[in-house]
């Protein structure tokens, strides 16, 4: 399998390239250049397969050419051996027709795991087989952060950097993050929000000197790996509904669009998928975007789901260009001009295009707040604040016989506050976690200031942490 940039621009490559590279030289993100197909007797035949042997036979294609079957099936037993569920996503009825597919049995107690634990098995293999060393920077509103660093601490090949909204996350996540002792790993605190971080780190591969001196890397999902590594609970979760023998719908609380983004890939290859129901916070522009092409950039402002505020979500730009049939150069201008003016022009047709297949909504804070309330009071379920948007997100978009599959994408004693304000309940952390609040804290706090943050970055590639 090779991969184009988005943009164009950048020359083809294989899996393992992509993989380290992150980003592609022209700015774009690199997309594979055919969808792989599997024939409704290949899925059916996945049904009976653990979650580690399915993630494998789906992430294959993607990989064709650089990593065989062998290995990856190898890699993927060993990502998913600590998770705290034997099902690794378990699904969990919440109310008639509605499911929740609970991400958040890893070790950070978010989605993110389900890629980023394979994505450490994968740098490692591949690094090892090149002899190479990369550093790898990371924006995060809380959860990639974390998981990043669960899955990269203590790595020789690599020395990982991630940038955080100073005062934007949960106090969990941030600790998560920060009371990290190895010596491979650096936290900075932004001044600013998540959308600063994201830009610090394009800004980064953006210049050519500092992207080839520190071998950068990136494992937001940006990286096409982290998308390949999430569409496999996706067709998992539509196997154990009928799939391909029965459609299935899914809702997915939404901030840089990488997640829906990894569902819809699913489509492409052949699962047949109904409708994707994105749910979003006040920070609402994809929401907008689908209600009426408005793709506008506003401010962003805080909410309980802090891990969705976001407003330039990355990887619209991929959906972008399938919408424009893979005019790169199209999308280059629209992207382009969208950078200038944080406006984005989306042909009629291409946006009309996105609503046959996704819709959205929005919940501000109470409504959050509202519908964790309802959930708990109704079944029991105790849903974090991202969780909750999803379902009511999937609640609207539902249809007769045609199940609703809600990605639970985090897990509530990540966001404690907002879940004790809507339900009383104090979610515990798991035992591993018990003394998080104990632990000592070390980042280094900067101005959005990309000279002030390369600095960091390579002193801390040459020296570590603890210099
Ligand atoms: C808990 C949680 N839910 C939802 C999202 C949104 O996912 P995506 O950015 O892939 O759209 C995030 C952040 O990415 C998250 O951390
Ligand atoms: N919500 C994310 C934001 C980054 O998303 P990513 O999927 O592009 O890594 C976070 O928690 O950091």
């Amino acid at each position: 399998m090779r991969y184009r940039s988005t943009r164009g621009d950048a020359r083809p490559r294989n899996f393992s390239d992509i993989l380290l590279a992150g980003l592609a030289e022209d700015g774009g993100l690199y997309m594979p250049e055919t969808w792989p197909r599997f024939s409704p007797d290949e899925w059916r035949a996945m049904r009976t397969l653990s979650y580690p042997e399915l993630a494998a036979r789906v992430i294959a294609p993607f990989a064709e050419g650089a990593i065989d079957i062998e290995t990856l099936t190898t890699l993927c037993r060993k990502a998913y051996a600590d998770f705290d569920h034997p099902a690794v996503a378990p699904l969990v009825e919440v109310e008639d027709g509605l499911f929740a597919l609970e991400l958040f049995h890893g070790p950070t107690l978010a989605f993110k795991d389900m890629a980023m634990q394979l994505l450490g098995h994968l740098f490692e293999h591949v690094l090892t087989q090149r002899g190479e060393r990369v550093t790898i920077v990371g924006a995060t509103s809380g959860d990639t952060g974390s998981a990043a660093i669960e899955a990269f601490r203590g790595s020789e090949h690599l020395s990982v950097a991630i940038l955080h909204p100073k005062g934007r996350t949960s106090d969990v996540q941030r600790r998560q993050m920060t009371t990290v002792t190895e010596s491979n790993i650096l936290n900075i605190a932004i001044d600013g929000t998540f959308d600063d971080c994201q830009d610090m780190v394009k800004a980064m591969f953006a210049d050519d000197a500092f992207r080839n001196e520190v071998h950068l890397s990136a494992v937001n999902s940006i990286n096409w790996a982290r998308i390949a590594a999430q569409i496999p609970y996706y067709v998992r979760a539509a196997l154990m509904f009928g799939a391909p023998d029965r459609p299935v719908s899914f809702a997915v609380p939404t901030g840089n669009f990488g997640n829906v983004l990894a569902a819809w890939a699913a489509s492409q290859m052949g699962l047949p998928v109904r409708r994707l129901c994105i749910g979003s916070n006040r920070n609402d522009i994809l929401t907008r975007f689908l209600a009426s092409n408005d793709m506008s950039v506003r401010v962003v402002e805080p909410s309980l789901s802090p891990s969705m505020d976001i407003q330039v979500s990355s990887n619209f730009e991929r959906l972008l260009f399938e919408l424009l049939d893979r005019d790169s150069e199209a999308c280059a201008d629209v992207m382009t001009a969208f950078r200038k003016t944080g406006r984005m022009d989306v042909p009629h047709r291409a946006w009309q295009r996105a609503g046959e297949m996704f819709s959205g909504l929005t919940l501000n804070d109470e409504e959050t707040s509202a519908e964790m309330r309802y959930l708990y009071a109704q079944g029991r379920y105790l849903a974090d604040p991202h969780t909750a948007i999803g379902i009511a997100a999937g609640r609207r978009g539902k249809e007769p016989g045609v199940p609703m599959i809600v990605a639970a994408t985090a897990h509530p004693a990540k966001f404690p506050d907002a879940v004790v304000a809507a339900t009383g309940i104090h979610p515990p952390l798991p035992p591993r976690l018990a003394d998080l609040f104990e632990r000592s804290e070390r980042f280094e706090t900067l101005p959005n200031d990309i000279a002030r943050i390369e600095a960091a970055v390579r002193a801390h590639r040459l020296h570590g942490h603890n210099r």
